[in-house]
């Protein structure tokens, strides 16, 4: 199934001349691990925000399943249709592990009758038990802290999930366990994940490798 099509997507920041994107036509499937790799500055992190509905494409369309993103209200789009794993985590720090997924929760207006247990169900998931969930962030580990990041943005449980640069401030071994999860997601979820990085171990487990030049996006790898 398509998640999410980009037709002719070009993208200039406002009171700049160039275009950052230049006419990408890409379709993201559910059930896959897809990995966009490239230069610095060359246009990844402009791209998912554009698909994170953080801002909208100055020419082309972008669908969610068949609906136009410029057309939806993309308040509810990112509060349920997308989940985003952040390099440096954006967690609350003074927070606990399940109050920042409980808080994530209530912003998205969830309906989860016990958010609290639910919370908890879902930190397990991604390795992260009882004890751990209740210290606040700034005592967890940075490994840790990526799990709840995955873990908020499951919340919702979105179909898409998107990463830029997951596991950039991780070491291998903790890399590697965090990659089993975005896979899992993936092959056992049926949920579409997009990671953006330039670890070559993170691009083992894609299904699809994307590279970003120039504002254009290359095929490299199918499985
Ligand atoms: N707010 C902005 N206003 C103007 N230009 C911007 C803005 N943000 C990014 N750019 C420019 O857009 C281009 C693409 O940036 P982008 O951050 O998407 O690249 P990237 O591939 O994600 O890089 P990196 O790997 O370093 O994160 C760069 O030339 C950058 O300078």
């Amino acid at each position: 199934m398509d998640v999410l099509t980009l037709q002719n997507v070009t993208y200039k920041y406002e009171g700049t001349k160039k275009n950052v994107l230049k006419g990408i036509d890409v379709t993201f499937e559910a059930g896959k691990v897809y990995t966009i790799v490239g230069k610095s500055g060359s246009g990844k992190s402009t791209l998912l925000s554009l698909m994170a509905g953080l801002d909208i494409c100055t020419d082309g369309v972008i669908l969610h399943g068949k609906s136009d993103l410029k057309k939806l209200d993309r308040d509810e789009y990112r509060a349920k249709g997308i989940g985003v794993v952040f390099q440096s985590f954006n967690l609350l720090t003074n927070a606990t592990a399940v109050e920042n997924i409980v808080l994530s929760m209530n912003i998205s207006e969830s309906h989860e009758p016990d958010k609290k247990t639910f919370a908890y169900t879902l930190l397990e998931k991604v390795g992260i038990d009882k004890e751990t969930a209740d210290r606040k962030i700034l005592k967890l580990s940075g490994g840790e802290q990526q799990r709840v990041g995955i873990a908020r943005a499951l919340s919702h449980n979105p179909g898409i999930v998107i990463a830029d640069e997951p596991t950039g401030n991780l070491d291998t071994d903790t890399e590697a366990q965090i990659l089993k999860i975005f896979t899992s997601l993936a092959h056992d979820e049926g949920k579409c994940v997009i990671i953006v990085t330039h670890s070559k171990k993170v691009t083992t487990i894609a299904d699809i490798i994307y590279g970003m030049s120039d504002g254009k996006l290359v095929q490299m790898k199918q499985k």
